[in-house]
């Protein structure tokens, strides 16, 4: 039966380092299910519409990828997908501590599904959707680290609220 596997995250906005974990899950998986997620305490700069559109856009070509929006328990989420596997980018060792402690909560939650890391590419350890927005809000360019369409949409996006 098909292997199927979830990628979470806010994707506020999808970033290169995203794209990079999200197509090597692709290769691996046989359906990807790219979970952005509503629950959140910080307002996002993004609506979750847009969120979705950018990922959608910047996945097109991927053929076995399919972009949701999911709130509640990421292991409900998985479990309705029949997801036998959440995957989750590592940049850098500062990322394992809160991976670890995530992935021991869920496992909590649900023994069946199995975390995989997978480690991004070393051109974007560094990369984060937070300090992508913090450049671009003051104008700086963002070119190479995200897909252009959100480079266009952060460009928008701040033009609108400082004009
Ligand atoms: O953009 C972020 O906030 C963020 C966080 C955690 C992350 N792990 N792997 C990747 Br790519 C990644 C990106």
């Amino acid at each position: 039966s098909e292997k199927i596997a979830v990628v979470p995250g806010s994707f506020d906005p999808i970033t290169n380092g995203h794209l990079d974990i999200i197509k090597r899950a692709a290769d691996v998986f046989d359906i990807v299910y790219v979970a952005a997620l509503k629950n959140s305490s910080k307002k996002p700069l993004f609506s979750i519409e847009e969120r979705l559109a950018l990922i959608e856009e910047v996945t097109k070509d991927i053929p076995n990828v399919r972009v949701e929006s999911s709130s509640g328990l990421l292991v409900d989420y998985a479990k309705s997908r029949n997801a036998i596997a959440i995957v989750r980018g590592l940049r850098a060792v500062s990322d394992f501590e809160y991976e670890m402690q995530i992935t021991s909560m869920n496992r909590f939650l649900d023994e069946s599904i199995e975390t995989f890391f997978i480690m991004t590419k070393n051109q974007y350890s560094f990369l984060s959707s937070s300090i992508v927005k913090e450049v671009a809000r003051y104008g700086g360019s963002v070119k190479g680290l995200v897909p252009c369409v959100v480079e266009e949409a952060l460009k928008k996006k701040y033009g609108e609220m400082n004009s």
